[in-house]
């Protein structure tokens, strides 16, 4: 609260009214009513700052969450890697295979160290004590493998790696991480109940701040009115006092408007689950979190040369790609803000310099000591906008924690549909994918191809060349399939060296054309593993159409897989269109 303000009341109370005498009772009166306002005020000025606290607490929280989730994550894609290497090394005895698993064995330890301080309870403690001891054991057990390859070969070590003693402690390891993250996830869940559980109070502050906001300046005008009678100069004091408390439940208001549009915003984008959506949802709340406002959100590509423009919104200068040499935030790895032209102006936001009346401000938005991308804003000028840009600066560390937590459930929707080995969707992305897109076929009354596909004698290659050489071979269709088909295609691992594909919008004609590109570029790769040159590898096609020969996905895929069967009797390397 300014100091004036309670000196106004003061003031009002001692210098506008007899202490004793008629006017005595109505001096008691206004006594009354300065402490009403007084403990009003003393109310806006905290209830708001607790209930932000406890916002913030919890949207911190959330953050530590999902940093845990992704240390367990990274964990576990490290023990996966070394596994790797040490297996390559074995099977191949090259060299190169051992680097992930260098480069893994030496993260491991630091990783589990990093989240022994994160335990949260005996639990968890003593899980990370396992966990440490089972990861301790099987980078032993990949070193002496390792160890015993170079100095005794292959047969040697593929015995110990083929006797599965490290599996049990792998397969544990899995286990114990799993559950570790499943946990996290429930603990996730409950904080963003809690969360909106405070968003509510949070409402209910700002609607007590207006109804109080009201009381005290309909007290104001009463003062105001007496203290005219009392004197001209008490009736100054009076104004100036309603003046105060008008000005601190506007800003209190303001303030718990803020936090509230501002958490709606990360319960927003909490929904989406790709980066490239954010355009969807960050222009409908920042123009009312920094009101008057025009600015564009960045985000890094995957190469990191350049940054993207992901969102934008009010005019101004929004460049679709920022390289990060243009921006003096990005290149001070902190808020950078221009207020005239003899400021240092960023180049990405063009020659012209800072808008009149307006401050241009470049905050990077760092998640984890990340840089993910970088908050451009014009913000107007006026007595307010030392707030302002803190709140801009506040929002950049906001969006940087919505946008990390939208990739860490991008990675983990991708962990969960997409087949390892060959890059291609899973089974159960197919089986859920081929009944949505059976749903909007029937909608639009469009036409669908179900595609099966087999390679030919591939447990030939298996036994000739080794189980290696076969994953190559796999690898490599599935590549070959991911390139071949078009954007709204969906190419499947069925299962083994089964593939299938889904081609939406597309008749007989033209499902016969796609299997037989794919069928001849399958017959022209040219395969290598190791030092050995595989031989030409032919992939058999079954074609089914809906609705014309299954009416449901399981009748489609039936047909699909009967017509597979003929090309294989038909003699392999053909397309069969089922009957
Ligand atoms: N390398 C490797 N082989 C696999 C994988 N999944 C399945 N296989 C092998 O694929 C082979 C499938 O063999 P079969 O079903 O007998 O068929 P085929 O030899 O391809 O003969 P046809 O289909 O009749 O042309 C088996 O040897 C499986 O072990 C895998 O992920 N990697």
């Amino acid at each position: 609260m300014p100091p004036h303000a309670n000196r106004g009341a003061a003031v009002l109370v001692t210098d506008t009214l007899p202490s004793r005498g008629p006017g005595a009772s109505s001096g008691n009166g206004l006594r009354w009513l300065a402490a009403v306002i007084i403990a009003i005020l003393i109310g806006l000025a905290t209830l708001p700052f607790i209930a932000s606290r406890a916002a913030d607490a919890t949207m911190y929280a959330l953050q530590s969450v999902a940093d845990k989730q992704r240390v367990y994550g990274r964990l576990l894609d490290l023990l996966t890697d070394a596994e790797t290497g040490q297996r390559g090394y074995v099977i191949t005895g090259d060299a190169g295979f051992l680097d992930p698993y260098h480069a893994s064995a030496a993260a491991i330890p630091a990783a589990v160290r990093d989240l022994k301080p994160l335990a949260a309870g005996r639990g968890e403690q003593a899980t990370l004590d396992e966990i440490e001891r089972l990861a301790q054991r099987k980078l032993d057990e990949l070193a002496a493998t390792i160890r015993l390859r170079r100095e005794s070969g292959f047969t040697e070590a593929a015995a110990i790696v083929g006797n599965r003693s490290g599996k049990a402690d792998m397969d544990r390891l899995r286990l114990l991480i799993g559950e570790r993250s499943a946990a996290l996830e429930r603990e996730r869940l409950a904080l963003r109940d809690r969360l909106d559980t405070t968003l509510d109070y949070n409402s209910v502050i700002g609607i007590c701040a207006g109804v109080a906001s009201m009381f005290i300046l309909g007290s104001g005008l009463f003062v105001v009115t007496r203290s005219l009678h009392a004197g001209s100069e008490a009736a100054d004091h009076a104004r100036r006092l309603a003046d105060a408390q008008a000005d601190q439940a506007r800003q209190s208001q303001a303030r718990s408007e803020r936090l509230t549009v501002t958490a709606r915003m990360l319960q927003a984008m909490d929904s989406l689950t790709r980066t490239d959506e954010l355009h969807s949802v960050l222009p409908a709340f920042l123009p009312k979190v920094l009101p008057g406002s025009s600015g564009t959100v960045y985000l890094y590509r995957n190469s990191r040369d350049y940054l993207q423009r992901a969102a934008a919104w009010g005019g101004g200068h929004h460049a679709e790609l920022v390289s990060p040499n243009h921006c003096w935030g990005l290149r001070f790895g902190h808020a950078h803000a221009a207020q005239t032209g003899d400021d240092m102006h960023c180049p990405h936001l063009g020659d012209a310099p800072p808008a009149p009346g307006h401050t241009d401000l470049c905050v990077p938005m760092i998640s984890q000591g990340e840089v993910l991308g970088l908050l451009s804003v014009s913000v107007p000028q006026g007595p307010d906008t030392a707030v302002e840009l803190a709140a801009a600066t506040t929002i950049s560390e906001q969006l940087a924690i919505g946008i990390s937590n939208i990739n860490l459930r991008e990675v983990l929707r991708r962990q969960s549909t997409v087949d390892e080995l060959t890059g291609l969707y899973n089974r159960r992305y197919f089986d859920e994918t081929l009944r949505r897109e059976l749903f909007r076929a029937e909608r639009m009354r469009a036409s669908l191809a179900v595609v099966m596909i087999d390679l030919d004698h591939f447990k030939r290659m298996n036994d000739t060349h080794g189980h290696e050489a076969g994953d190559v071979v796999l690898r490599t269709v599935g590549r070959c399939l991911r390139e071949g088909v078009r954007r709204s295609d969906i190419a499947c691992r069925y299962g083994g060296e089964e593939l299938v594909l889904v081609l939406p919008e597309c008749d007989a004609a033209a499902a016969r054309t796609c299997a037989e590109t794919l069928r001849k570029s399958i017959s022209a790769l040219d395969l290598h593993h190791g030092d050995t040159t595989l031989p030409q590898v032919t992939a058999s096609f079954g074609i089914a159409l809906w609705p014309a020969h299954g009416e449901d996905a399981q009748a489609l895929v039936q047909s699909a897989d009967r017509a597979l069967y003929a090309a294989k009797h038909g003699g392999r390397n053909r397309v069969c269109m089922a009957s």
